[in-house]
């Protein structure tokens, strides 16, 4: 397991009971249990749960928004529930509902916020970036999703700050903007930003992480990079993981009589085949041999490895929350 070596967040055993709750006879719920991660400088840390996980509950007790029940939590070597406003000058939060003033504009407002940090970032380069200046004379309140979720990302950064929190972050973006705010993400973690972002996308989290935590009921359930990640439980003694090869050829091939019994075969449609298990290179040149003496030259063929959704879905269940 790895060790902090420069982090900006560093979360140990947090537990966050919420309540009394009427649903509860009023007791408390615990809605975090026990959740330990850190997040590096320089990186890009995601922490992915299905809906209900914790997630936004430990960002916010992260960022002193929630007081914590139990548990430590560091914050730029600093306890978020007691530090003061120096703190919070190098902390960048974009929060899923944007928590944006509606009756503001966007440029008065991001030059306001600008106002109140000693180093901002050049409002102009921002606003241009984040193509903010396309809608600049609407008042927030009549902004679309997309356009309130790009400036709540420019009113975390002007401040220029060394940790950036995000939740959600791709939330109600479309392509374009999605490419746009995921590039400017990546480039501040190369310039050492230490980004930490929610997600309940396993595609967000495979394009943009350098490490992941999965949650689940407020509590840690499997954690690494995204390669790490996706080699989980399927390793054998060679390293190999679980692949599925997808070919289509003529109908009713015996293809276990090439490659033996141990994989899962199945011929879906006729003609079109799926190998799914602990592929080798031996079973891929044992079928190809088959193939080459039987004079078959499959139409197509395609090896996928397994996607991170097929490791959240196997590690944190397939009911729904
Ligand atoms: N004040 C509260 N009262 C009752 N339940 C709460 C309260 N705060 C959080 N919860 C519950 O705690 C759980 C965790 O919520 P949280 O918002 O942290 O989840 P999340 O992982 O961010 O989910 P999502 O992906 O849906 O945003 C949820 O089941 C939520 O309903």
């Amino acid at each position: 397991m790895r060790s902090p070596e420069s982090p900006v967040l560093n979360i140990d055993g947090l537990i966050k009971d919420v309540g009394p709750l009427a649903s509860l006879d009023g007791k408390m719920l615990r809605v975090v249990s026990g959740l330990s991660m850190f997040a590096e400088r320089g990186q890009i840390t995601a922490l992915l749960g299905a809906n209900g996980a914790g997630k936004t509950t430990t960002l916010e007790c992260a960022q002193g928004l929630q007081k914590r029940t139990g548990g430590r939590i560091e914050l730029l070597g600093d306890d978020p529930d007691t530090a003061g406003a120096n703190l919070r000058s190098r902390v960048g939060v974009m929060l899923q509902d944007g928590g944006l003033p509606p009756s503001a504009r966007p440029i008065p407002l991001l030059r306001h916020i600008a106002g109140m940090y000693q180093n901002p970032l050049p409002l102009e380069e921002l606003v241009e970036r984040l193509g903010i200046d396309t809608f600049s004379r609407t008042g927030i309140r009549r902004l679309s999703g997309g356009q309130k979720q790009r400036l709540s990302l420019a009113a975390a950064l002007i401040g220029n700050p060394e940790v950036l929190f995000l939740d959600e972050p791709s939330a109600g973006l479309d392509p374009q903007s999605r490419q746009i705010v995921f590039e400017l993400i990546a480039e501040l973690r190369d310039a050492g930003m230490g980004i930490i972002l929610t997600t309940h996308l396993m595609d967000d989290a495979q394009r943009l992480a350098d490490y992941v935590y999965i949650i689940d009921a407020g509590r840690n359930v499997a954690q690494g990079t995204v390669a790490e990640l996706l080699s989980h439980g399927h390793e054998d003694m060679a390293g190999i993981t679980e692949r599925t090869l997808l070919f289509d050829a003529p109908a009713g091939l015996d293809i276990a009589a090439a490659i033996g019994n141990e994989l899962t075969i199945t011929e879906s449609r006729a003609g079109s085949y799926a190998v799914v298990g602990t592929l080798t290179p031996e079973h891929l040149a044992k079928l190809t041999a088959w193939w080459a003496e039987k004079g078959i030259m499959p139409a197509s063929l395609r090896l996928e490895a397994r996607s991170l959704e097929d490791v959240f879905l196997d590690i944190s269940g397939r009911d729904i929350r």
